[in-house]
């Protein structure tokens, strides 16, 4: 429904672009691009497309736990353009990511904007299809190749009409154009598998967002953690990307020179103010200009950054302390000073200086230029599409990790021979009774409580499903139709040969139908566990954390699962009723029971006395026996469902109402925080940004309405 208004949104302003309505092709996509956008495209007569950003006085502040509010940018004013490589710079804390996030509509649920940003003159509207973002975490599947995790994010994304020999063209050429041809055919590599090196991944991760051709593209450091030489080919092909066209944005932590010397445009921030914006190049000269010339023989940016740290203050008091200090050079003007008061003077220089003049006279000139803003909102694959492939990525990455099902499978055949032996045709004697009795409760207890292993490889799939759902390539409903069932096979397997065996040298109760529903069992109280391990990890991203917390609610599950006390005597408020009803492990007993007792008959204690199993059922082990034991699986199936629904909706809230409700408790703490203090000052036109999918909307909304 986005994407569709979006489209129209698009096609009346490319309809409104073309000149005269058959008008001449003014450039920006190129012939790749414009396969990809000819299906919202009608025409060939598209406007310019290309990407001018522009922001002004923008500020940023964010509101902090304990109620105060921290400014983190102020009065920021810039551009970037279409052809161009704008860097980023600036220390640690700066708010280069804030900027970042600012521009590219990413700011947290926290954080207020102020000021006008811009795109091609009119206001943002920067979705996940004409901006992309590249984030500094590489979540990628390590199974896949490079070229089967590019082919699948073009499956995913590209319309279906698009025949595949130009999707592969594609890919291919993506492929070339990240310098990735050496190691296309090299799994990306995890834990266990050795795979590609940290640049290509980050060219891998940057390959993946310019697959749609976007012509806006936003990089949070994606230099970060490389090696000189690698830090190098990544900015070279950013800056070749640049020269196709698009306009390119990223924040870099302290680049090499031969880095620095890649970037067209340099913004310096400290302390989330302007040092400097303006050529990379004429860098150099306005720091002479302000009085901190680069002393020869320092690499310039290492200089920039060393004049705008204030950290080091606090460096030059500790090296005077230890009177390293004395043998070097005193022609840095950078002795004489503190770095906050550089700053200071740097910042008023800026402010004042021809530079800034500039800036904003060409941001004024941009703002006019009307442009056309293609909107490939996110994916243009189908739904049935985006499942179809996500299933089949997630089978393929499943089948190739060791760790997902395979180690499993092992310790489950393990476990289960070892019952078997233990249980080892267990027969019908008097002491059989409770030995079926604990198999039954060892089997749906602990056997199915070792699927919480799988959460390890859960957190890891919804790394890359918020990456992925980050940049719109699908759906949430695609992504749990397709991991439900990509899964299926693998636990159909796990739990068909495991209960196979166990059935067998345990010899529970003859009989097909029973043998089905032993295994059926089994594998929906698997099934179950897998869901709520998935439900887990959509709102517990760190794998300890999850398996602490699922070992915890399977626990108390188990105990009212009606082995450890028996039903009628587990007290009956909160433990009976609702928790033992809750409990997959209570119907599984319930059903298993049922299941294997009935119809059987036990030797007693004396040998001229049997007793039948339904009297054990009721009298024992105190088992409803008037309800079908298929009621009980159903009631398990059903679980299955709920869990998932409950994974879905976790997901949802963690997208829009935990955003919007960090925001709102942000904003009252900011309101409060005004009315009780007047030292903080109320932030002036502060548009507030709740949800990332929301925020586009709203934003436009807030503005225009100021107006
Ligand atoms: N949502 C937020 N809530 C609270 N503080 C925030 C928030 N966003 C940014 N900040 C603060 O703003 C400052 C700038 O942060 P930002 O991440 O933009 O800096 P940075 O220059 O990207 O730093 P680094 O290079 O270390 O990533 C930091 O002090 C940070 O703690």
């Amino acid at each position: 429904m986005r994407n569709s208004a979006a489209s129209n949104e698009v096609m009346m302003e490319i309809e409104a672009s073309k000149p005269g309505g058959n008008g001449i092709v003014v450039g920006g996509l190129s012939p790749l691009s414009e396969t990809i956008w000819k299906e919202k495209v009608s025409t060939e007569f598209v406007g310019d497309v290309s990407a001018r950003l522009t922001w002004k006085d923008l500020t940023v502040m964010v509101s902090l736990n304990n109620g105060d509010t921290q400014k983190v940018l102020e009065g920021l004013t810039g551009y970037a353009e279409p052809g161009s490589f704008t860097a980023l710079m600036g220390p640690s804390g700066s708010g280069k990511s804030t900027l970042l996030d600012a521009l590219s509509s990413r700011l947290a649920a926290n954080a207020f904007l102020s000021g006008t940003i811009l795109l091609n003159g009119r206001k943002t509207k920067l979705s996940f299809g004409n901006a992309a973002y590249v984030t500094q975490d590489d979540n990628l599947i390590g199974t896949l190749t490079v070229r089967e995790t590019i082919s699948y994010s073009a499956r995913l994304r590209l319309p279906d009409k698009m025949p595949w020999s130009e999707k592969r063209a594609l890919v291919e050429s993506t492929i070339i154009e990240m310098g990735l041809q050496d190691c296309a055919d090299t799994v990306i590599g995890n834990w266990h598998l050795r795979g590609i090196s940290g640049g290509e991944k980050r060219r891998v991760s940057i390959a993946l967002e310019i697959l749609t051709r976007p012509r806006l593209l936003f990089l949070d450091e994606p230099t970060s953690g490389l090696d000189s030489a690698s830090a190098f080919f990544v900015t070279q092909t950013l800056r070749g990307l640049s020269r196709d066209g698009r306009t390119v944005i990223a924040s870099i932590h302290q680049p090499s020179s031969e880095v620095f010397e890649l970037f067209d445009r340099l913004y310096l921030l400290s302390g989330g103010k302007t040092v400097y914006f303006g050529q990379a190049s004429e860098a150099y000269e306005f720091f002479a200009q302000a009085g901190f010339p680069c002393p020869a023989l320092r690499n310039p940016s290492d200089h920039f950054l060393r004049c705008i740290n204030s950290d080091f203050d606090k460096v030059k008091a500790t090296l005077k302390g230890s009177m390293k200090l004395r043998f070097e050079s005193n022609d840095d003007p950078l002795e004489k000073i503190t770095t906050t008061e550089a700053i200071r003077t740097l910042v008023d220089f800026y402010s004042t200086s021809q530079y800034c003049y500039t800036a904003k006279q060409r941001v004024e000139e941009i703002s006019k230029v009307k442009g056309t803003v293609l909107d490939s909102g996110g994916s243009q694959a189908s739904f049935p599409m985006q499942a179809f492939t996500l299933t089949k990525r997630s089978f393929v990455n499943m089948s190739r990790d060791f760790g997902y099902y395979w180690l499993r499978l092992l310790i489950y055949i393990l476990v289960t021979v070892c019952i078997g032996t233990i249980y080892l045709n267990v027969g019908t004697s008097y002491n059989s009774i409770l030995a079926r009795g604990s198999c039954a409760s060892f089997v749906f207890g602990f056997v199915t409580f070792m699927s919480i292993g799988g959460f390890p490889s859960f957190v890891e799939d919804m790394k890359v499903f918020q990456r992925e759902r980050l940049n719109g390539h699908y759906g949430v409903t695609a992504f749990v139709i397709s991991n439900t069932l990509s899964a299926m096979p693998f636990l159909i397997l796990i739990t068909f040969l495991s209960g196979t065996i166990c059935y067998f040298m345990v010899r529970l109760h003859p009989g097909f139908e029973h043998y089905l529903f032993f295994v059926l069992c089994l594998y929906a109280s698997v099934t179950v566990v897998e869901s709520l391990m998935m439900a887990i990890a959509s709102i517990v991203p760190n794998f300890l954390m999850g398996i602490i917390i699922g070992a915890g609610i399977q626990g108390i599950f188990m105990l009212v699962s009606g082995y450890f006390r028996l039903p009628k005597d587990i007290p009956k408020p909160v433990w009976r009723y609702p928790m033992s009803y809750i409990s997959f492990h209570f119907w599984a007993l319930q059903g298993q029971y049922q299941n294997d007792l009935m119809g059987l008959v036990f030797d007693s204690e004396s040998p001229a006395v049997k007793i039948p199993g339904e009297y054990i059922l009721e009298n024992v082990f105190q088992i409803d026996v008037h309800r079908s034991k298929w009621i009980d699986l159903s009631v398990i199936f059903s679980m299955i469902v709920i869990y998932r629904i409950i994974f879905f909706i976790m997901i949802k809230i963690n997208e829009d109402v935990t955003p919007w409700a960090r925001g709102y408790i942000a904003r009252r703490r900011m309101q409060q925080n005004n009315g009780n203090q007047n030292t903080t000052v109320a932030p002036d036109r502060l548009a507030h940004s709740p949800s990332l999918r929301n925020y586009v909307a709203n934003h436009a909304t807030a503005h225009s309405s100021k107006r």
